[in-house]
């Protein structure tokens, strides 16, 4: 049962919930708007000193505004949680919206124009996102005694979820691959969640021109929307399909940005840990605990332009210290091998982006768009 309320706010249903908390459809009381609100359950209450910084950090993106970041109003703490308001948006997510099943969809929508950064009044937005200076904690993220690892949710990674999806199975409508924000919080799974597809994906779908379109249209939106992050110095590091949502206008909204450097910064609710963000899509030195900047986000596109391309990730194991060596260490199947009909010029954009090292990849969102766009 959800709460009924949540500071200022009546909850009237549950959206969903992913790693680092609850998200319900809510009415602001004050003004009777209505909102999505994240309630996140991450660790212990906080205490005073972390919700005060909480609401700091949220005050801070609540400055932000562009039409693809999704806009958060406010932040509070309830019962001694955390929560987030922010803009509701009836729509689906990016592994949803592009889910071959979903059927013809509406036509491809007209070429976008050279990017626009779009900045506002608000341009003065002065935190800058530092390096993240904290050392890979080994201790963190290692196997338990028992050899399990202590990151019960990696099993809920399904390293090719995508594929049970192109064969019309399951009829999981959740985000599921996506291990959250904070995996040792959240409880294990089925282990069946980790069962790879045998089959293949169907290939006409995945190329299918309509759908490629809305792909290709979903990503220049995303660039847009990292390019004006970017801009401000922040960075989002925890970019993933779940965390793109696209409305009923087609308009892309990035979302839950900021959290993942809240829960990596914040001892009292990572506890043990900084390792903080999806497994799949990292970059190989958030993976090494080593300063981010905004090429890492660029990584974890590609792994989602990869991914939606070819119907399976660049990198697929079983454990987190298989993939993060692969990651680390091998070279990704070229994508046109595994959809020998993919776009050439989209694959060559996918394989320049998850390059190990930062200074190979392309350098800014821009960049991206630009070779997206031709
Ligand atoms: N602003 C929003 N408007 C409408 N629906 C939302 C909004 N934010 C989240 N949702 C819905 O709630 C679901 C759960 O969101 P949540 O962010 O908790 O999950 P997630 O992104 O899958 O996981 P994680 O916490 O690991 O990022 C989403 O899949 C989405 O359908």
């Amino acid at each position: 049962m959800p709460p009924k309320a949540i500071g200022p706010y009546r909850v009237l249903e549950t959206l969903g919930s992913g790693g680092a908390g609850t998200v319900y459809r809510a009415l602001d009381r004050r003004t009777n708007d209505e909102v999505a609100l994240k309630l996140l359950s991450t660790g212990p209450s906080l205490d005073d000193r972390a919700a005060r910084r909480l609401v700091r950090e949220f005050e801070t993106l609540a400055d932000l505004s562009h039409p693809n970041v999704v806009k958060v109003f406010e932040a509070g703490v309830h019962e001694g949680w955390p929560y987030l308001a922010m803009e509701f948006i009836e729509g689906l997510t990016l592994r949803h919206y592009l889910d071959v099943s979903l059927g013809g969809g509406p036509p491809t929508p007209p070429p976008r124009g050279p990017l626009s950064i779009r900045r506002t009044e608000d341009d003065d937005f002065g935190s800058v996102d530092g390096p993240d200076e904290d050392p890979y904690d080994d201790s963190a993220v290692d196997d338990d005694d028992d050899g399990t690892f202590g990151l019960n949710a990696f099993a809920e990674e399904a390293p090719s979820e995508d594929l049970a999806s192109f064969h019309g199975g399951a009829g999981d409508d959740s985000d599921s691959d996506d291990v959250p924000l904070d995996p040792r919080r959240e409880p294990a799974r089925k282990a069946s969640a980790t069962a790879h597809p045998t089959a293949p994906p169907r290939l006409a779908d995945l190329n299918r021109p309509e759908r490629m379109g809305r792909l290709k249209d979903a990503l220049l939106q995303v660039c847009e929307a990292l390019a004006y992050i970017h801009g401000h110095g922040l960075v989002h590091r925890d970019l993933k399909p779940s965390n793109i949502m696209v409305d009923d206008d087609r308009q892309v909204r990035l979302m839950d940005f900021g959290l993942a450097k809240f829960l990596a910064d914040d001892e009292g609710i990572t506890g043990d840990g900084k390792l903080v963000g999806t497994y799949r899509y990292m970059a190989p030195e958030q993976i090494l605990g080593e300063p981010l900047d905004g090429r890492s986000d660029l990584y974890s596109l590609g792994v989602i332009l990869y991914e939606l391309m070819s119907g399976r990730p660049p990198f697929d194991a079983k454990t987190p210290h298989e993939l993060w060596r692969q990651v680390l260490e091998t070279e990704a199947p070229p994508l046109l091998a595994l959809n020998l009909h993919g776009d050439p010029q989209l694959a060559r954009v996918a394989h320049r982006l998850i390059r190990k090292e930062p200074d190979d990849r392309f350098q800014t969102a821009e960049e991206v768009y630009e070779a997206l766009s031709e």
